[in-house]
């Protein structure tokens, strides 16, 4: 079993600490290596670290850059079935899924490099005779990247991709919950000579210690973290003390309205597979459904037979799982929690609510709720879990209304055949995304990103490197002698 060590400055590192974090496997709570508790000393080291790297790395030619990051992808492809492997292992992801992920991570790298020639500035008419004004996008300098559990090899790739080829260093901390994928990338950049040592640095432990000493840490000029609105809170609380720049993707509630002009069959499929992918555990999942009175029964039938046709299992141990285990005991306990307190409050279990009989792991059955009210608590909070909660609604503004009745706004969709209905719909949600007659996850070449308690900025595409770049204008006055 491995011990994992720090990674800064082109080295692997002990921990100034004395403390470990076991790392288990969810579907079978077995322990499957180890992290250190880390101390904010190694953070200060990695920073350095990066810091250092930092003049010379801007300074090499953006197409050089490029290259590199495309190169990290190849090198993630050569050891494709491995990062599957440690993915399904840590995670608990379905094998569908996580070759979907590592695929995508790779896919990333490639996406991103071709940007390094398109890092553009302008150059602006001045009023005054004999001046050009010249707009400049630099680097913004040593990048903290925190990463969450639920998709830990593409988010890794989002966050390095971007800050490598637009000239940032960066320090990377992997969820204390799934390292090891991060730290079979370490080992891609640790054999690729042509990353100088500091630029890519990683540092283990605790949000609350590790993250938060990044997040505060006056040599960082921009935090991207991906995880809880609750953890996001606390990062700016932390970022304010230097007034550091802040790139945030946080947690969602997504609404899928199913108006009576919907093809059942097809949204009955598609919100099957955006509630259940990843076991539920995606901030873009919808979260909870308004189907329009007249359709509710029939919808929530094809519902239930799609969820109970749902295989639940470990996903390392066969491949035609289709629903693994939730990440740890915890989130097992609140999800569980979370369907209990909607049975007190009125609602129906359809199917699921429970756990299988599996004798370990965190696994709960795919689970509908029916009779819902709106002002529930399962409607109101971010389940991540494989737990549907269905309601109804008589007019498209009464669904309209209450979709948008949340402190999120990541993302949402619609099922309906009525292009008016899906006009109004895309009109008038408050969400970053909105899914049309189809379930989640984004494309790269887009821009993910969170309204109201979601997010601050985003990512992927070409607006998800502005983040990462600072403008600087120049206003350069010339004497004319010809004048
Ligand atoms: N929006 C999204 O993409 C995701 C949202 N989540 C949300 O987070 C909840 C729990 O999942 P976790 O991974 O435990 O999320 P989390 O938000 O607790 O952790 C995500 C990352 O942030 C770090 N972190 C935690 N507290 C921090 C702090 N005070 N300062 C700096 N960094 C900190 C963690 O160590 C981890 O690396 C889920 O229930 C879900 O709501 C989780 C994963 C992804
Ligand atoms: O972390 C999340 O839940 C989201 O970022 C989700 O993960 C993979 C895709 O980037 C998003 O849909």
């Amino acid at each position: 079993m491995q011990n994992h060590q720090l990674y800064v400055n082109g080295k692997y590192i002990e921990s100034t600490g004395t403390e470990w974090i076991d790392i288990l496997n969810p579907a079978t709570e077995e322990v499957i290596s180890r992290i250190p508790k880390g101390t904010k000393e190694d953070v200060d080291k990695a920073v350095e670290a990066a810091d250092q790297a930092q003049k010379a790395w801007e300074l090499t030619p953006n197409i050089e850059r490029g290259k590199i990051v495309r190169k990290l992808g190849d090198e993630i492809a050569k050891r494709r079935d491995t990062f599957i492997d440690l993915l399904q292992e840590e995670q608990g992801k379905d094998y569908e899924l996580a070759s979907g992920e590592v695929d995508l991570a790779i896919d990333y790298f490639h996406y991103m490099s071709e940007w390094a020639r398109r890092i553009e500035g302008e150059i602006v008419p001045s009023d005054r005779p004999n001046e050009n004004i010249l707009i400049y996008k630099k680097p913004i300098g040593v990048v903290a990247g925190i990463i969450p559990w639920n998709f830990p090899v593409f988010i890794l790739a989002r966050k390095v991709a971007t800050a490598l080829v637009t000239g940032c260093t960066i320090v990377i901390k992997p969820s204390q919950q799934t390292p090891n994928t991060t730290m079979e990338f370490t080992k891609i950049v640790d054999a690729l000579e042509e990353i100088p040592a500091g630029v890519y640095n990683v540092v283990m432990g605790t949000g609350s210690e590790i993250g938060n000493a990044l997040a505060s840490h006056k040599k960082v000029q921009l935090i991207t973290m991906t995880g809880s609105v609750q953890a996001g809170t606390k990062v700016m609380e932390a970022a304010a003390q230097n007034i550091t720049k802040v790139n945030l993707e946080l947690g969602g509630k997504a609404p899928a309205i199913v108006t009576q002009n919907a093809d059942l069959d097809l949204a009955a499929e598609a919100i099957t597979t955006s509630r259940l992918a990843n076991g539920g555990q995606a901030c873009t999942n919808a979260e909870r459904v308004y189907v329009h009175e007249s359709v509710a029964e029939a919808l929530t039938e094809k519902l239930i037979r799609a969820f109970e046709s749902k295989k639940l299992g470990n996903p390392r141990k066969d491949k035609d799982v289709e629903v693994g285990p939730l990440i740890s005991e915890d989130r097992l306990e609140t999800v569980e929690e979370m369907v209990q307190e909607a049975v007190k409050e009125g609602a129906t279990v359809a199917t699921g609510g429970e756990r299988p009989d599996f004798g370990g792991g965190f696994f709960y059955k795919p689970t509908i709720l029916t009779n819902v009210k709106h002002d529930s608590a399962i409607i109101r909070d971010e389940i991540f879990g494989p737990v549907l909660p269905v309601t109804t609604f008589k007019t498209l503004d009464e669904a309209i209304e209450k979709a948008n009745d949340t402190v999120y706004g990541l993302s949402s969709s619609v099922y309906t055949n009525d292009l008016n209905e899906a006009m109004r719909v895309v009109n008038e949600m408050k969400f970053g995304e909105t899914y049309v007659n189809r379930e989640n996850f984004e494309a790269i070449q887009g821009y993910h990103a969170g309204m109201r308690q979601s997010g601050l900025g985003g990512a992927d595409g070409k607006h998800g490197m502005e983040d990462f770049l600072a403008t600087q204008v120049v206003y350069m006055q010339y004497k004319n002698d010809q004048q």
